[in-house]
């Protein structure tokens, strides 16, 4: 088992693809199938610095989404976004392979202070085990079992930043019809998605209810991803638009362009309970179509 503090990452090339992975946060930097340019998106530059999220790529938001959520309310849990994306995660070498990465994290490495924040009373006592499949599609799962002696709930998210040519020119299909939360609109109404795509004109920031299978259509680049999960009741879409895009720290002016977010979600009202000595899994498979 490796267990460190540093800043590493790993440069995968396999066959049919080419990846990084940082061990901080777990964090897929970039995936590109063999042919493509990258799907799974980064910027231009990227910032590593330990307490501070990397940005782009796929962030692991875990126990927590946002500033949480109980009760039918937003809470104001910290870190944003859970401990897991601003964690050194230990890398599994034995479980690991070319184009396999194994990477865990257990309650031992957080503060009783941060752990206390979720559970019902008491410290929940976890194991976390994340494993990345690089290859012709990448998959990632990540697997909370409950080691301790009471049920705990938790919120996770794949928070995957996907590559476009223009967000202009992209739209994500197999949404049609599907509830949404909008929490861009005063008191985070429910929404009924149209027959339409999700089209980008400005931010988008959607909790979608749904567990299907979506195809991000990108007309710049000529191509589709597709996005497939499991054990994740909902799917977060979300680009920031030009106002708050160009404000975002860590990119760099007209980047929010080149990407569009779609996470496979578990959170509120689909938050995951798991009882001593069980487990949940929830994972994200992206591929590409032409
Ligand atoms: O900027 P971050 O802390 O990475 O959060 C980025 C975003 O994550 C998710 O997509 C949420 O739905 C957004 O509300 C949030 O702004």
């Amino acid at each position: 088992m490796h267990m460190s503090n540093e800043m590493v990452i790993r440069n995968i090339n396999v066959d049919t693809a080419s990846a990084m992975v940082s061990d901080y946060g777990a964090h897929v930097l970039t995936w590109a199938p063999r042919g493509e340019s990258a799907v799974v998106w980064c910027p231009s530059v990227v910032h590593l610095n330990e307490g501070k999220a990397i940005r782009g790529g796929v962030p692991i938001i875990f126990p927590w989404f946002n500033f949480g959520f109980e009760n039918g309310r937003v809470t104001s849990k910290k870190p944003k976004h859970g401990f897991g994306r601003v964690s050194f995660w230990e890398f599994d070498e034995r479980a690991s392979n070319e184009g396999h990465l194994r990477y865990m994290l257990s309650d031992e490495a957080i503060d009783d202070t941060v752990l206390a924040q979720f559970g019902f009373g008491g410290i929940p006592r976890f194991h976390a085990i994340y494993d990345i499949e690089i290859g012709e599609s990448l998959t990632m799962a990540l697997t909370v079992c409950n080691v301790g002696n009471v049920p705990f709930a938790y919120e996770a998210a794949l928070h995957t930043y996907l590559h476009v040519g223009d967000v202009d020119c992209a739209k994500v299909l197999g949404l049609e019809g599907a509830r949404y939360v909008d929490t861009t609109l005063e008191d985070d109404p429910i929404v009924v998605q149209g027959n339409e795509a999700v089209a980008f004109s400005g931010l988008v920031d959607r909790i979608y209810y749904s567990t299907d299978t979506l195809r991000l259509r990108d007309d710049a680049l000529g191509r589709t991803i597709v996005i497939a999960k499991q054990g994740a009741p909902q799917t977060v879409v979300r680009n920031p638009g030009e106002r708050n895009g160009n404000a975002m720290g860590d990119l760099s002016k007209g980047e929010w362009r080149r990407f569009v977010c779609v996470e496979a979600v578990a959170n509120r009202d689909g938050a995951i309970t798991v009882d001593p000595g069980e487990f949940h899994t929830l994972s994200q498979t992206i591929s590409v179509e032409r």
